[in-house]
């Protein structure tokens, strides 16, 4: 390990972000009861540009007037590039309930757009002498998000979270698709005329990962578009979640239970975890640094990797 030690990122479980319109109330309820450990109440791109300060009335008042039990509560605003921004965290934070936990700004594209919001933010807690200290969250879904996806991570101390968002970042990148995340018909490898499909996502999710695991913020992958498709998001997922993400976004009700399922470690995985530390626990003892667990190579390196799955089961379990 460097000198500089890797923080940790929040404990605070966040396998499925259930993502609703806050021009459409009569799902804030149903977003209150569902397994989601995160509500993203949307200001942004489900809400046409007419329905934008009727839906944050809305979001204001459920804020006050629906149950979210232990949720994390977080409301994405509209864009820095747009005249809504400004609005939409002041009216927020002024008018909405201590009730919400976090603001979720999309297209990021530079440390700067957090630091402009985190001041805002920090001005208006002030003065209404708000008591809960909001954090942040972040979308990279840009060019340029991806390109200071570093300098971004690394932009304030409110900041928790970062997401993937395949739609705008295919667009933003020119990519040939209109498919949100999963595996895309035109991205294949060809060998002696099979066609194998690799994963255009990857290198933009290990970028994220990367970021913030530096500066201990939650990597998160974002929409998977086609919700008729189960066995497409699991398969997205399971490759996140095997890449160091901790949860998805579900943009339809029915993908928080198949988010919930691949981010929480099974009982198996959590067992063999435990045999890994404990054939370690009686290496060590032994005075070896490395030992034989099931045929292969277990090292003080596999304590470190049992112990994530340890640690993100025993935080999930409360
Ligand atoms: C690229 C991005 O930026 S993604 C993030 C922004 N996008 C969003 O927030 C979109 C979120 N999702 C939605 O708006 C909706 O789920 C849609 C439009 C995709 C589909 O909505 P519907 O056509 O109503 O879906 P459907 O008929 O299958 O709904 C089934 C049930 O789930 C409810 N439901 C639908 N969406 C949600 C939701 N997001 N959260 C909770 N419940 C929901 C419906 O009210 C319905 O309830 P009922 O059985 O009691 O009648
Ligand atoms: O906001 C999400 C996206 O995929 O775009
Ligand atoms: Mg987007």
């Amino acid at each position: 390990m460097s000198f500089r030690t890797q923080p940790p990122a929040p404990a605070r479980p966040n396998r499925c972000q259930l993502f609703g319109p806050g021009s459409r109330p009569a799902i804030f309820e149903k977003m209150a009861a569902s397994a989601a450990d995160v509500i993203n109440l949307d200001l942004e791109d489900s809400v046409a540009p007419d329905d934008k300060a009727q839906a944050r009335k809305n979001i204001i008042a459920a804020s006050h007037d629906v149950d979210w039990g232990n949720k994390y509560l977080s409301v994405r605003i509209n864009g820095l590039d747009t005249p809504y921004w400004y609005r939409d965290v002041v009216e927020l934070l002024e008018e909405g309930s201590e009730r919400i936990d976090q603001i979720m700004i999309p297209k990021v594209g530079c440390a700067a757009d957090i630091y402009a919001v985190d001041a805002l933010v920090t001005a208006v807690e002030a003065a209404k002498g708000r008591k809960k200290r909001i954090s942040l969250e972040v979308i990279i879904e840009s060019a340029a998000g991806i390109a200071h996806v570093e300098e971004i991570a690394a932009a304030s101390p409110r900041l928790q979270a970062m997401s993937l968002g395949a739609a705008d970042f295919a667009a933003s990148m020119g990519m040939a698709t209109t498919g949100i995340g999963g595996t895309q018909e035109n991205y294949y490898m060809l060998r002696e005329g099979a066609k194998y499909w690799a994963d255009p996502w990857h290198w933009a999710q290990t970028a994220i990962v990367a970021a913030c695991r530096t500066h201990g913020i939650l990597p998160v992958d974002g929409p998977f578009g086609d919700f008729s498709d189960d066995e497409g998001f699991r398969a997205q997922a399971l490759r996140s979640a095997t890449l160091g993400m901790v949860g998805k976004w579900a943009i339809h009700p029915k993908q928080v239970a198949l988010a919930n399922e691949v981010f929480t470690p099974s009982e198996a995985a959590v067992a063999e975890a435990r045999e890994i530390l404990a054939a370690m626990e009686k290496a060590k003892a032994e005075g070896a640094g490395a030992t034989v667990y099931k045929g292969r190579l277990v090292d003080i390196a596999s304590i470190r990797q049992a112990e994530v799955i340890v640690r993100q089961s025993e935080m999930i379990a409360g």
